[in-house]
């Protein structure tokens, strides 16, 4: 995904770029980091630091100031944190993060819809108060001496959860499986499941210890099915704020949508009743009102065959994108952010986005107008022994948030399964499609709607 990331300076920034800021639950217990004047200062830059503290007098109570502050203030990474309350899960607009983890569930033999809710509202609270920085949520204390490190959680429903709680009646119309592709070599059991967690986190032990502490409070209440870890590049670690590189090298995330984008929200949230008929009712017809402020997520683990891929030229590889590689630019022409011709013609007349171009091919304007938020993380799980040898276990956890999955992926994903140049290079092996509530108000948990509603 592409948004840039700014920096602050400020102890609790709210990267997010929805309505989450505006719902901090500002009652509970102090978070185990506040603010310090140290960081005021260390924002001054190392040289004024340093002009301070040389400064006679003055630099003496300066340095005195400092000596006096407590706790040690974290860097700006460790102290961000995102409200976990909102109209939206916080995790869908929010900037990638460093790390990420997937993980999805099954409710146990024997529970329910009670156990579910109970369930929810345990895990709920556990997300509010990580995303806080509260020590003592952390079951693992791996996490300890860190800031809530723009920690999210985000849950979602897989379609077999509506069976399982009796809820079959408000399955909304959007949970239809996704149809088998002929590319999909998907292993059932690390697809779906009745519920879904990504947890993010600009810092590994923090995303660590929010994954095993969610795992550990599932109780008696859901069992593992399956999990899946992830990264993105560091906040800070490039010269400014750029789009998102993935293991091919290619700059990626450039085209998505934006939430200042006036047709946003409509791509991306489910609306309440009155708005698309199709993401927010239930298949029988009437309204799944629960989700107003959801959206559907598609997730896949798509295996990039890496070793073939670094055997083909930089042109070849530029033309399966259709952009260049080290800037993302189109083949059209520009630079990275330049709309895309689509028609523009080489010297020798051929088009200079081919025709299997991934980004011709993926584009809305090539799908009816079919547009996803894509918010993915890079994994590597080792190597694989082929008889080439070994060959990375690598590739993309490819997340797309939209409205309603038969207006975003499915179309997609249709026509690159036809004719895109890039397919011949990755292997779709896991898949899950997820109805994911609208967030929770301040006291609320995060699907209370659906499983008290
Ligand atoms: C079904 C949807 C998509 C899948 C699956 C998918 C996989 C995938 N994509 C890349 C790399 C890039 N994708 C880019 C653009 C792009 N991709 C999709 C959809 C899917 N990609 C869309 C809708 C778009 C935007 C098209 C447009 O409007 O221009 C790009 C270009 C940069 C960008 O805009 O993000 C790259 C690079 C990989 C490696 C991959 C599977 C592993
Ligand atoms: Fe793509």
């Amino acid at each position: 995904m592409s948004s840039p990331r700014s920096t602050s300076t400020k102890s609790t920034k709210h990267t997010d770029t929805t309505d989450n800021a505006d719902s901090a639950d500002s009652t509970a217990e102090a978070p185990r980091h506040p603010v310090s004047r140290r960081r005021l200062v260390g924002t001054a830059g190392a040289a004024g630091a340093a002009g301070l503290l040389a400064g006679g007098a003055s630099g003496a109570v300066a340095a005195e100031a400092l000596r006096d502050e407590a706790p040690t203030p974290l860097t700006s990474i460790g102290a961000n944190g995102v409200p976990f309350h909102g109209r939206h899960q916080a995790g869908i607009t929010t900037p990638l993060q460093a790390a990420g983890h997937f993980a999805a569930f099954d409710l146990a033999p024997g529970a329910g819809r009670a156990q579910a809710a109970a369930l929810l509202k345990r895990w709920s609270d556990t997300a509010r108060e990580l995303s806080e920085g509260r020590a003592a949520a952390d079951a693992t204390g791996s996490a300890r001496d860190a800031g809530p490190a723009g920690l999210t959680v985000t849950f979602g429903f897989g379609r077999t959860f509506f069976d399982r709680t009796g809820l079959a009646d408000r399955r909304p119309a959007g949970l239809e499986p996704l149809p088998a592709f002929s590319a999909d070599a998907l292993d059932a059991r690390r697809s779906d499941g009745d519920l879904w967690l990504q947890i993010g986190a600009d810092d590994a032990l923090v995303a660590f210890g929010a994954l095993r502490t969610l795992q550990r409070r599932a109780g008696d209440a859901a069992v593992l099915r399956w999990q899946m870890s992830g990264f993105n590049r560091t906040p800070g670690a490039t010269d400014r704020p750029r789009s998102a590189r993935n293991l091919m090298g290619q700059v990626d995330g450039t085209n998505n949508p934006k939430p200042e984008d006036p047709d946003f929200a409509g791509h991306v949230f489910v609306p309440a009743s009155g708005g698309t008929p199709a993401s927010g009712a239930v298949a029988g017809g009437g309204s799944a009102e629960w989700l107003a402020g959801g959206s559907y997520a598609v997730f896949r683990r798509i295996r990039m065959l890496l070793d073939t891929w670094d055997h083909v030229s930089l042109e070849r590889q530029e033309r399966v994108i259709g952009r260049r590689k080290s800037d993302g630019a189109p083949l059209s022409g520009g630079e990275e952010t330049t709309p895309v011709d689509m028609n523009k013609q080489l010297p020798d007349g051929s088009l200079a986005i081919p025709g299997d171009a991934h980004v011709r091919v993926a584009a809305p304007e090539s799908n009816g107008g079919a547009t996803m938020l894509r918010r993915s993380f890079s994994y590597h799980d080792g190597y694989l022994d082929t008889r080439d040898g070994p060959v990375p276990d690598a590739g993309l956890l490819f997340v797309a948030w939209q409205a309603d999955p038969l207006k975003g992926f499915v179309p997609v994903q249709r026509k690159l399964d036809r004719g895109d140049g890039l397919s011949r290079f990755l292997r779709h092996e896991s898949s899950g499609l997820f109805a994911v509530p609208g967030g929770a108000a301040a006291g609320e948990y995060v699907g209370q709607r659906l499983l008290e509603g």
